[in-house]
């Protein structure tokens, strides 16, 4: 049996501590204790003095919530972004970004992108991303430097480009980066096939398999409009849901990102086979693609992850925002103010990522024994004043640049705004020569 220890590594004061589980709880006049990266103690502020800790922070006017997970993006397409707004989701793709990642995407572009989404994403609370990009040993180089958690799943497509030929080489070298970071604790690998409409159903089959030996992840665009939806049944007589239930693609390992076309019946489905969704509600919103219906998923027991998808498409990856805008858009789509409450908001952007990627037992939400990945918010501002309750005021009212601290598995990441593995004025200067670079370069060629 183990037992926690009287010494400890951290200790924090802060003002409130929302766990996440149980779902609704706000702790006063608590303390955590940080041991050997995990969180070792949570106890009431009285008991806290019988620990000796090699550090002490108080953190009055502050909430601590667990690190939150960012369960889809393109980490790296912030270097592109306000490059192409204001359009649907397949002129946006084809006439502009995919021709644009065309001209411009390398391991460097990979490289730079990732740590300027990385030093974003740690300022604002975020301190797990799951990212579907090229060179994705870039994006897991960048991640790795800058300690942050991360799922890496690696693309797969019909077409080739800058890293691989075809959906065989996007496998092997994906497989290969698998077995290079096999060891490396914060770094997961998983399959990233792009779209049911960019990998047919062949390679599809082999990601089904290979999943299923290795039982790794598989993360997909699907059903992120309609017209995708309409286009599949014109094409193989069935939704693309149920194509990839008949390929054995369905099931507890599956990430499916966006749906927003969904019926009664593909709910049943996702339901049954232990799917998870991920919403993004801002890029859903900004392409016009459509509204994924959250609280009828979550009625029936799907889980909800939140994903922010690239600053191309959104434009910018923080989120508080997506948190605030998924309770908004749920209250709307369901037609009920009652819908989707910051309980719940704060849930799909903590534990329902942790859930999605299989670290529930790990991370997403402050509990003895799990990984230290924690994010201290000051609540103290005029923005959240008066204050009646800190759950309330984290989704509705607060903006991200209220982040002052956060750490990943006990280390320090974010030190009163700062970051502590990434030189800012450097990676500023690497992002003007990128913008000068594609800028420079006109569009679409
Ligand atoms: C295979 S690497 C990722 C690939 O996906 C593109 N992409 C970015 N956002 C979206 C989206 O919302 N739907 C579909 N595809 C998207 C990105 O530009 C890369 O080419
Ligand atoms: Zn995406």
């Amino acid at each position: 049996m183990s037992t926690s220890p009287s010494t400890v590594d951290t200790l924090l004061h802060p003002d409130w501590i929302v766990p996440v589980v149980p779902r609704g709880a706000v702790l006063t006049n608590h303390s955590l204790a940080i041991h050997d990266g995990r969180i070792s103690h949570i106890l009431p502020r009285a008991e806290a003095a019988s620990l000796t800790a090699a550090r002490e922070l108080a953190l009055p006017g502050q909430a601590l919530i667990p690190g939150m997970i960012n369960t889809h993006g393109h980490a790296a397409m912030s270097l592109l972004r306000g490059y192409a707004d204001d359009l649907p989701l397949m002129p946006w793709l084809e006439q502009h970004i995919w021709p644009a990642e065309g001209a411009h995407v390398s391991a460097d572009f990979v490289r730079d992108g990732t740590e300027l989404a990385i030093a974003e994403m740690l300022r604002a609370g975020t301190t797990t991303f799951s990212d579907m990009y090229f060179f994705p040993d870039a994006a897991a180089a960048a991640a790795v430097d800058a300690g942050i958690r991360c799922q890496i799943v690696f693309p797969i497509l019909d077409f080739p480009t800058a890293w691989a030929r075809d959906a065989d080489e996007y496998i092997s070298k994906g497989l290969r980066l698998r077995d290079e970071l096999k060891h490396r604790g914060l770094v997961q690998i998983g399959f990233g096939p792009h779209a049911p409409y960019t990998v047919s159903p062949q390679n599809l089959l082999k990601v089904a398999t290979y999943a299923a030996e290795l039982d790794l992840p598989v993360q997909i665009h699907l059903h992120e409009t309609a017209g995708e939806v309409l286009a599949a049944v014109e094409e193989h007589g069935e939704r693309p849901l149920d194509s990839l239930n008949t390929m054995g693609l369905l099931g507890p390992r599956t990430q499916c990102v966006h749906m927003t076309d969904l019926g009664d019946q593909d709910i049943a489905l996702l339901a049954a086979t232990g799917a998870h969704v991920v919403h993004c509600p801002q890029s859903n919103m900004k392409l016009a693609s459509g509204a994924c219906p959250v609280s009828k998923l979550l009625d029936r027991g799907v889980n909800v992850a939140l994903g922010t998808d690239s600053a191309a498409s959104n434009n910018d990856l923080n989120l508080f925002a997506e948190m605030q805008t998924a309770a908004l858009l749920g209250k709307l789509t369901a037609g009920d103010a009652a819908a989707l409450p910051a309980a719940d908001a704060l849930y799909m952007a903590t534990m329902g990522g942790a859930r999605a990627m299989g670290l529930e037992q790990e991370i997403g939400s402050l509990e003895p024994g799990k990984q230290a990945d924690i994010v201290a918010v000051d609540l103290s501002g005029p923005e959240c004043q008066p204050l009646y309750n800190p759950l309330s005021q984290l989704v509705y009212a607060c903006n991200g640049s209220q982040v002052c601290h956060s750490w990943v598995a006990g280390a320090q990441l974010l030190h009163n705004r700062q970051l502590t593995r990434i030189n800012l004025k450097d990676l500023q200067q690497r992002t003007a020569a990128w913008q000068e670079k594609i800028s420079s370069t006109g569009k679409n060629q």
